[in-house]
């Protein structure tokens, strides 16, 4: 056994593990350990596990695994992952980092992480819903009073239907309480249950509002917070997309693995 010291963050309520591994010592291909990691009894408890590492040509790389191990872009993350990355003295107050897909930009202001986002090429509508990824797939479906829904009865339908049980899909169920803000609940893949809050869901969420209405600012209320996305239309999709939103730190401490 051998002591472990990790970071716990928060970001709206989505929550992460942090180790600082620029070591390369963390056991990677431990998938049992990423999950007991995230274990809310017989671990720390968390929506995932975050390694920052040395990259060559940014000033790091964040490696997210959701609790089952998957991996996949976590908006929430990498601005917890930003913030991280000051707190350790690898950054000041603006970034260029690596993430799953691709290279992000971000700057910090107070306890507020400004992430840039890959643009968005294109979108599929599904009826009334939309299929929109934003680094991670979700399904966006609008509903009138979302508090009242099974999240998990929703989310599963959704997720192990046929076409999407294979790799997994999020599912977000959107309510507009204005011309430019929406009450959002999220089922996370790889989680599989509802998470407070989702980054690239909420991002997801307001461009299917740009899609349905003029806007380019869109802000989200979360069930653990609340998150602001900017964007702007391109030819078949979005660019220059922002998800704005706090990212702070819990507490920090070691466990035995
Ligand atoms: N569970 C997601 C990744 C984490 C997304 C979420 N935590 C965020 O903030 O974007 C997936 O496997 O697609």
């Amino acid at each position: 056994m051998r002591a472990l010291s990790f970071y716990k963050y928060q970001g709206t309520g989505n929550d992460f593990v942090m180790v600082d591994n620029r070591e390369g010592v963390f056991p990677k291909d431990d998938l049992k350990l990423i999950a007991q990691l995230c274990d809310r009894r017989f671990g720390i408890g968390a929506d995932g596990v975050i390694l920052i590492e040395n990259a060559a040509n940014a000033d790091f790389e964040m490696v997210y695994y959701n609790p089952d191990g998957s991996q996949s872009l976590c908006g929430n993350g990498s601005r917890c992952a930003v913030m991280f990355a000051k707190q350790l003295g690898i950054i000041a107050d603006k970034t260029d980092f690596l993430a799953i897909d691709g290279m992000h930009k971000a700057t910090i202001k107070g306890d507020e992480v400004r992430l840039l986002m890959n643009d968005v090429a294109g979108y599929e509508q599904i009826g009334e819903d939309f299929l929109i990824d934003t680094g991670s797939p979700h399904y966006i479906r609008y509903n009138n009073n979302v508090a009242e829904l099974d999240m998990i009865a929703e989310g599963q339908s959704v997720r192990y239907a046929e076409r999407f049980k294979a790799k997994g899909v999020n599912v977000n169920l959107i309510q507009q309480l204005g011309d430019a803000e929406l009450k959002i609940r999220t089922y996370e893949r790889g989680v599989e249950g509802e998470t407070l809050s989702c980054g690239t869901g909420c991002t997801a969420a307001a461009l299917s509002l740009g899609l349905k209405n003029n806007v380019e600012e869109v802000t989200l209320q979360a069930v653990g917070g609340t998150l602001k996305v900017t964007f702007e239309k391109a030819d078949n999709g979005f660019k220059n997309i922002y998800l704005i939103g706090p990212a702070k730190q819990v507490f920090a401490g070691s466990i035995s693995i």
